[in-house]
This record gives C-alpha cells, sequence and structure tokens, in this order.
C-alpha cells in the first residue's frame, strides 16, 4: 500500500519545530497527496534545563523519545540536529537523510560588543558547551564564562535580561529563527570551531524502503559528505557533548578539508589537527585526525573530563 501519511515526532523548542515544519513543507511539496503530520514530543533534555546537560546524560536525551515513539509506531520519522544526533541508532532504524547545510559557524550575540575582540577584560560571555568555553578563553582568557543553558530564545532572554554581556551559540538556529540580526559576528573557524553536524539536520526512520524513497529528494550529498567525515572525528574520540571536541570540514571540488580540536575546559590547552583529501576517504581521515588528536595530547584532556 503506499504510503499517504507520515508523522513526524519532534521535540517543542521552537527550532525544532522550525526543522520539522521544514521536513514537512518539502515533503508536501514533493508528494502532491501526502499528508505530514508533527507529533510534539517532550524529552528529558529539555525538561531539565537547569543542569549541565553532562549530568543528565548528554545528548542522547534529546533523541531518545522520539525514537521511542517511530518504534512504538505512534510516529514515522524525527528530524534531529545533527550535532545532538547519537553515533549508534536502536535496531530498526537509521537515518539515511541528511539535509542541505545551514550557516555551521557559531554566532556572537551581544547588546553592546560588536565582536568577542570587543569585550572589555572580566566580561561575562554565556555558554553551556565545554567546546565554545574552551576556545572563547583560548583566546580571551581575560573573559569569564559563565553557564547558560535552554532553547534559543531562553538563552536570548537572559542575556536581554543583562546575565550576560554576550552569549555564543548555533548561527544555524538564529538563522532559522529569524534572528540574524542578533549576530553581531559569525565566528571564524579559526577562532571557534564549531561541533561536528553543526548546521545540519538529519532525518531519523524505520528501515523501510518506500518511506525512504519518499524523503530521498531532501538528501544533499555534499552535506552528508562532511558529516560523514566529521561525525568519524567524534566516534573515534569517544565525544559526546559534555567534552570539549570541535570538528569542521569544508568541501571543495570534491576535495574535503577537515579540522578538528581538542581543549581543556579552562582554554589554558587546546589541541588541533587537520587533513585535505578527497571527499571519498572523509571517513578514513576523520578516524587518522582523531588519532593524530590523541596521540598529540587529546588522549589526556579527555581523561581528565
Ligand atoms: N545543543 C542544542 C542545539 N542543537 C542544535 C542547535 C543549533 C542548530 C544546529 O546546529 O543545527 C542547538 C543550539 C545551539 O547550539 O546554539
Amino acid at each position: 500500500m503506499p504510503i499517504d501519511r507520515i508523522r513526524i515526532a519532534t521535540r517543542q523548542s521552537s527550532l525544532a519545530l522550525w526543522q520539522a515544519n521544514y521536513v514537512r513543507d518539502h515533503l508536501e511539496r514533493l508528494h502532491p497527496g501526502l499528508t505530514v503530520e508533527l507529533l510534539p514530543l517532550t524529552s528529558r533534555g529539555d525538561q531539565l534545563l537547569d543542569i549541565p546537560l553532562a549530568k543528565v546524560g548528554g545528548k542522547g536525551l534529546f533523541v531518545k523519545e522520539l525514537e521511542r515513539a517511530m518504534l512504538d509506531g505512534e510516529a514515522d520519522i524525527a528530524v534531529h540536529s545533527m550535532k545532538d544526533v547519537p553515533m549508534e541508532f536502536p535496531d530498526g532504524l537509521h537515518l539515511p537523510v541528511i539535509c542541505e547545510r545551514e550557516d555551521p559557524r557559531d554566532a556572537f550575540v551581544s547588546n553592546h560588543y560588536a565582536d568577542l575582540d570587543a569585550l572589555p577584560a572580566g566580561a561575562v560571555v554565556g555558554t553551556s558547551s565545554l567546546r565554545r568555553q574552551c576556545q572563547v578563553l583560548a583566546r580571551r582568557p581575560d573573559l569569564e564564562v559563565k553557564f547558560l543553558r535552554g532553547n534559543v530564545n531562553t538563552r536570548l532572554a537572559k542575556l536581554d535580561r543583562g546575565d550576560f554581556d554576550a552569549i555564543v551559540l548555533a548561527s544555524a538556529g538564529l538563522l532559522r529563527l529569524e534572528m540574524r540580526e542578533r549576530i553581531r559576528q559569525f565566528l571564524p573557524p579559526e577562532i571557534l570551531l564549531p561541533a561536528g553536524g553543526q548546521g545540519a539536520v538529519g532525518i531519523e526512520c524505520r528501515r523501510d524502503g518506500s518511506l525512504e524513497a519518499l524523503l530521498q529528494p531532501l538528501h544533499c550529498e555534499a552535506t552528508a559528505a562532511r558529516l560523514l567525515a566529521e561525525r568519524a572525528v567524534v566516534r573515534r574520540l569517544d565525544g559526546s557533548c559534555q567534552v570539549p571536541i570541535g570538528c569542521y570540514s569544508e568541501l571543495d571540488n570534491g576535495e574535503l578539508w577537515l579540522r578538528g580540536l581538542v581543549g581543556d575546559p579552562d582554554g589554558s590547552t587546546t589541541v588541533r589537527a587537520e587533513r585535505r583529501g578527497p571527499a571519498a576517504d572523509g571517513e578514513a581521515m576523520g578516524i587518522d585526525l582523531a588519532e593524530e588528536l590523541l596521540a598529540s595530547g587529546a588522549d589526556k584532556i579527555l581523561a581528565s573530563i
């Protein structure tokens, strides 16, 4: 029987809903006659907003509830921010589609200062990502980094009420939610190497050929090639979001340029490595790069966290 309805399990943050609606709109436009519905769910990661993610079980919390809904037959697909997606999928599920990437850079947002370098000594920067903390402090050891979690709107509200002089968060979220004017500086990868997969959205679903055929036009091969390499680095480093790992690739004419970083949360030590090679070798390049990082001291940093 042909598929005439697809149910999308989604978290309820405005960004998650935007991403689910993005997939819904594309699917409905591609397949006239197909009905696409959203199934909004609450994940533990969204309930426990005051606790560092590392303490409540890591990023996987955001996807588990959505996976449960698919396995129980309540939903057919789930739309994820790829940087929150764990490396392994439960039996029966997989992630065959990676959509075109939004801007992968981190954003510097402030109501008073034009960029990271313009902050005065002692200024307070909000982020709860050890990756951002480590790189902000590596460049500006005179700043203070303070804990900030919550969805995009919550984080901006805390900035606006004066809790921070600036915050750092993913550009992709702000751009999707039409808040480009909030971004004072797109932090270049040389200053702040993004998280593996940042800015990309993926679609997880049951292993089902006819379902996958409907989703396939949303797949972006270039983004998938970049993420294969980036995720290989993170996987080899055993990285969850608790660890300060940055990893970013660019693709130019089939040539992949992959950069990786592991740092101390206090910014005192950062270990970097990079590789260039054909995109077809991306996964092997990622593993190789991760091994160079480990051999150059990343092993000690990661063991101490
Ligand atoms: N960890 C939460 C999360 N997951 C994905 C994004 C942003 C959008 C993206 O990377 O696609 C964010 C917010 C942030 O890091 O500021």
